[in-house]
């Protein structure tokens, strides 16, 4: 029979669940302290007055600041590189299209039935199964259907999911582009998905299928394809494989990291189940199906979920340059500098949260309005991670479903690390 674990294999990468010691004592050093990385001036922000006007301001005086290898695989054309209105429109597109009704309606069902086969799959297998590893396939492959409409196990996703496995090598690399060197290879995988996206969008354009407006391919034809300018099906690949790159790992991180927080806190996954059967025997009773808001009326599942995103810190920080001398605080962040809001220090400082390194998510009850400047798994202001709410559907489906209908082999899970001291 199998075991299932949370983390991973020796393909995949452990969950980022670690004590960022330094930053969360960075008070010690000051909040906000001038440093050199190789050679160039930052400025690391551990106060969350300070975050909050970096995040509020992006676009004005602060301008998103990546390494190269970043901007180099996400592309020039890439949302990162966009600035002012231009910004704001497109942000609104994928902000719309990933928060639809119609949308989420659509995860829910096909999430459920990765799910339903993932189960049967696993309760037949004598191997371990890790959560991180089959959460990452359940969930790209539903990445895949939402940006293009592709079926799971169809060979369009095969071949994205491998091509996009050799690109993602590049996000961080050293940033050379010579045959053989990563970057080089991981731009190359870019190039044959970007192949395949092409012809996507001709067969889209030519059969008029793009106007159900169903998939995100088909809301970016809609809104750019021109057929005589060739700048904009490049525009719209770009714009599709980019969102992958955020869209992967970060849903199934959390999802791993709630279930091993639940394994190693008995009370709180006491708390959790009895919650989610609830639900599942009323849906039953009424003889009701499910409805993807459904899953986001459960509170202390919501509580689960933000503490798991406050310990988990997915994006630990996000990086701006200054495009003028700016003071926040009576601190001076002159032009040129970079900044690092870093979101792990405010999550894990005393200031902001009782026993931060505890979990806990009753400290999230009645928390209605949650404060915006010291929780901000998905930043703030303009560039607010326009896939959070599609991320909050997709973990609350997951843990539901996971709870309630693989209840029985909970006890088949196997933890790892096991719970720290
Ligand atoms: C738990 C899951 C996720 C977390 C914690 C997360 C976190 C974040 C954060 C912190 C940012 C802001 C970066 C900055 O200010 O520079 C961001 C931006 C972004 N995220 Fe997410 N994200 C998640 C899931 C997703 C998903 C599922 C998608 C899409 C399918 C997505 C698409 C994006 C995009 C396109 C941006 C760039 C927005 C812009 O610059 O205007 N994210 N995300």
């Amino acid at each position: 029979m199998a075991t299932l674990a949370p983390s991973y294999d020796s393909t995949s990468r452990p969950p980022s669940f670690y004590r960022p010691w330094f930053l969360a004592n960075s008070s010690r050093f000051g909040k906000v302290f001038r440093t050199h990385i190789l050679g160039k001036p930052i400025i690391i922000s551990t106060d969350a007055e300070v975050n909050k006007v970096v995040l509020q301001n992006a676009d004005r005086a602060f301008v998103p600041s990546y390494p190269k290898s970043v901007i180099e695989v996400m592309g020039r054309t890439s949302i990162l590189q966009m600035r002012g209105d231009y910004h704001k429109r497109v942000h609104g597109i994928v902000s719309k299209f990933l928060k639809s009704t119609p949308l989420l309606e659509r995860v829910q069902d096909d999430m459920l039935k990765a799910m339903n086969l993932a189960f049967s799959t696993w309760k037949h297998s004598n191997k371990k199964i890790y959560i991180q590893d089959e959460t990452n396939k359940i969930t790209f492959e539903l990445l895949l259907q939402i940006l293009l409409g592709t079926d799971p196990g169809s060979q369009e996703t095969d071949f994205l999911t491998k091509e996009f496995m050799e690109l993602i090598k590049g996000i961080i690399c050293i940033p050379v582009i010579f045959p053989g060197t990563t970057l080089y290879k991981s731009l190359k995988a870019k190039e044959r998905m970007a192949n395949l996206i092409t012809e996507m969008i001709r067969d889209k354009v030519e059969s008029g299928a793009y106007k159900a407006l169903q998939y995100f391919i088909d809301v970016l034809i809609d809104e750019f394809y021109d057929a005589k300018d060739q700048a904009t099906s490049d525009l719209i690949c770009n714009m599709i494989i980019e969102m992958m790159i955020p869209g992967s790992d970060s849903v199934p991180m959390i999802m791993t990291l709630a279930i091993k927080h639940l394994g190693d806190y008995p009370d709180t996954l006491k708390q959790i189940l009895e919650e989610n059967m609830e639900l599942k025997r009323r849906k039953e009773e009424a003889g009701e199906s499910y409805e993807w808001s459904d899953y986001l009326s459960l509170s202390f599942t919501q509580n689960v979920i933000n503490e798991t995103l406050r310990m988990a810190n997915i994006v630990n920080s996000v990086w701006r340059k200054a495009e003028k001398d700016v003071e926040i605080k009576g601190h001076l962040i002159p032009e040129g500098w970079s900044i690092a809001a870093s979101f792990s220090s405010v999550h894990f400082d005393e200031e902001n949260y009782e026993n931060p390194f505890e979990f806990s998510p009753s400290r999230w009850d009645n928390k209605g309005g949650i404060n915006q400047s010291t929780f901000t798994p998905f930043g703030g202001g303009q560039r607010l991670c326009p896939g959070y709410v599609l991320a909050k559907v997709e973990i609350s489906i997951f843990l539901h479903h996971f709870l309630t209908s693989f209840r029985d082999n909970l006890k088949r899970l196997s933890w790892w690390p096991s719970k720290r001291n």
